[in-house]
């Protein structure tokens, strides 16, 4: 699937035209291919088509036309009082064929007799907040309960960003014109977006350019992930370091490195508190475990770091941080382990919290990926988990520039950013949004880190594998997504893994 933000697209149907593809060809196409989705899909008797003052309400029209040909009794609201191009000949159109054109003050009647009502009131040309009359509109769809398609983003989300700033339509579909705008797979939007589908509309390769986001499907990393080769031994297979887990927090360890085992390391080490390693060593039977100095609260103790440091000597890779405490202590621990290896890093949970106001990131010169959510990611950029959820393409951004890392922001939506690369993951589902599937994938990219990858393709390869995992566990339990646990993982990252190879 190819994302586009609302620049993009419009490059490509400007490219297109300027190729001698006329603008209602193309809005033609788009409404007829969004009327055969709303066919296929909801077989509805009676629509409503919103239908707003730009080339969104344009396909709207189309679309209406189309539904009208295939039987369906049509009503539609024309927000604007004058049209002008391409949907003032579809509106015209509606009108020699007498289709029913409704005031906004029907919305409330129709809405109650309608079994489909198609949003097409904005579009691409849309960012902000949406005006007063336009949220009224929009507040009715929600609250109608009707089946809603929209058209190309659903209207009040930001088609470039995915940002809501007021009102914005909830569809159970959303048909995308060419490509599926970004908007549509990044939370908040991706919420309201329902499904996202994608339909040709006419626009010829030459009018495209590369998009700025890259979806992250298998097909862009089938190849990516390196396998061991003959001659190889258990250190050259990747070595990989954990640091994790205190004496309130065992698990958190034993999930990384048991990720980090089925996605192919040859060898973990794991450093963990003295009172927590001998509960960890029993779990982990392939493991070599250190119980290091432990300090205040059952942690590990920043004067850890040179044995860290020591017994990482034959290490191809670092994770640091599930489960090891978010305290003063935590902090210098992290700080040294840093300072004193250029082997690449990956930073969890409670090591990016600690973070926050210190300059350890950005003063550091080796491979690093940090993998907070949104909580994590807004104490370590000072803004908070409300504002970087509601930013969540901005946020990630701003923090690969700042800190000079890979940035993978995780959530329903998983982004991965460095320098001006961004991509956003397509595996997943909502049982992952359980306790202890962040240390699994922290796991899984630390082993692809410490089998040579770099930081931005580990990212991205460990989040599809992880998000993967659960899509198989799902596939073959029949069981509800509500009763996976993270452990359950751990049996379904090889086949997922093995997808890639
Ligand atoms: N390849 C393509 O590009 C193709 C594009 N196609 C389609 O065109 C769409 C893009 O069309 P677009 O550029 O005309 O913009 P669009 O989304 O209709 O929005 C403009 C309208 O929004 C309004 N409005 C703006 N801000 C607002 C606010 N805050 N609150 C309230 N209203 C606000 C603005 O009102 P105005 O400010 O002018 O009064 C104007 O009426 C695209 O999504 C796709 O569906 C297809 O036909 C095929 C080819
Ligand atoms: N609704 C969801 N849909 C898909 N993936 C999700 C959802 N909620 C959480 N996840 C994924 O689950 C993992 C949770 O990680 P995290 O919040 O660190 O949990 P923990 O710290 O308990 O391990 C992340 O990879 C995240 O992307
Ligand atoms: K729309």
């Amino acid at each position: 699937m190819k994302l586009y933000t609302a620049e993009e697209m419009s490059r490509a149907d400007g490219r297109a035209q300027d190729l001698g593809i006329p603008g209602g060809v193309l809005m033609e196409r788009a409404g007829a291919a969004m009327a055969q989705v709303a066919l296929e899909r909801f077989s509805p008797n009676r629509a409503l088509i919103v239908c707003g003052g730009g080339n969104n309400g344009g396909d709207g029209f189309v679309i209406a036309r189309e539904l009208h040909r295939a039987g369906v009794e049509v009503a539609v609201l024309a927000t604007k009082d004058e049209y002008g191009g391409d949907p003032a000949i579809n509106l015209e159109a509606l009108r020699n064929l007498e289709v029913r054109l409704v005031r906004v003050e029907e919305v409330e009647a129709e809405l109650d007799r309608a079994d489909l009502v198609v949003d097409a009131l904005l579009g691409t040309g849309f960012s902000g907040e949406v005006r007063e009359k336009e949220a009224g509109i929009i507040e009715k769809i929600n609250g109608a309960g009707v089946s809603v398609l929209a058209v190309d983003v659903p209207s009040g989300v930001d088609g470039g960003t995915g940002e809501v700033a007021g009102a914005a339509v909830f569809a159970d579909v959303t048909v995308c014109a060419h490509a599926a705008k970004v908007g549509c797979v990044i939370s908040p939007g991706a919420e309201h977006a329902g499904e996202t589908l994608v339909v040709e509309i006419g626009i010829p390769p030459e009018a495209d350019s590369e998009p700025s986001l890259l979806w992250t499907d298998g097909a862009s990393l089938r190849g990516s992930i390196p396998r061991t080769s003959a001659p190889a031994h258990k250190y050259s297979a990747g070595a990989l370091m954990v640091v994790a887990g205190s004496r309130a927090m065992t698990g958190a360890a034993v999930m990384s490195v048991r990720g980090a085992e089925r996605a192919g390391c040859g060898i973990t080490f794991l450093a963990t508190s003295a009172g927590a390693a001998p509960a960890v060593d029993i779990a982990l039977t392939e493991t070599i475990v250190y119980g290091v100095e432990e300090g205040e609260f059952g942690g590990m103790s920043p004067g850890a770091a040179d044995e860290i440091l020591g017994r990482s000597e034959r290490a191809t890779a670092l994770v640091i941080g599930p489960g090891i405490g978010t305290g003063e202590e935590g902090r210098r621990l992290v700080e040294a382990i840093l300072a004193g290896t250029d082997l690449p890093v990956l930073l969890d949970a409670d090591a990016v919290t600690s973070l926050a106001g210190t300059d350890a990131l950005a003063r550091r010169e080796g491979p690093t990926v940090i993998t907070p959510h949104a909580g994590e990611l807004g104490r370590l950029l000072g803004s908070g988990a409300k504002e970087v959820s509601a930013r969540r393409l901005h946020s990630s951004r701003q923090a690969a520039h700042d800190y000079g890392c890979c940035v993978l922001l995780k959530g329903s939506d998983t982004i991965v950013v460095e320098g001006g690369k961004t991509s956003v993951n397509s595996t997943g589902s909502v049982a992952l949004a359980t306790a202890g599937t962040g240390d699994v994938l922290s796991g899984v990219i630390g082993a692809l880190l410490s089998r040579g990858m770099q930081p931005y393709e580990a990212a991205r390869a460990g989040a599809w594998i992880h998000g993967r995992a659960a899509e198989l566990w799902l596939r073959e339990t029949g069981w509800p997504a509500e009763s996976m646990v993270a452990t359950d993982l751990f049996d379904h990252v090889p086949r997922a893994m093995g997808e890639l190879l």
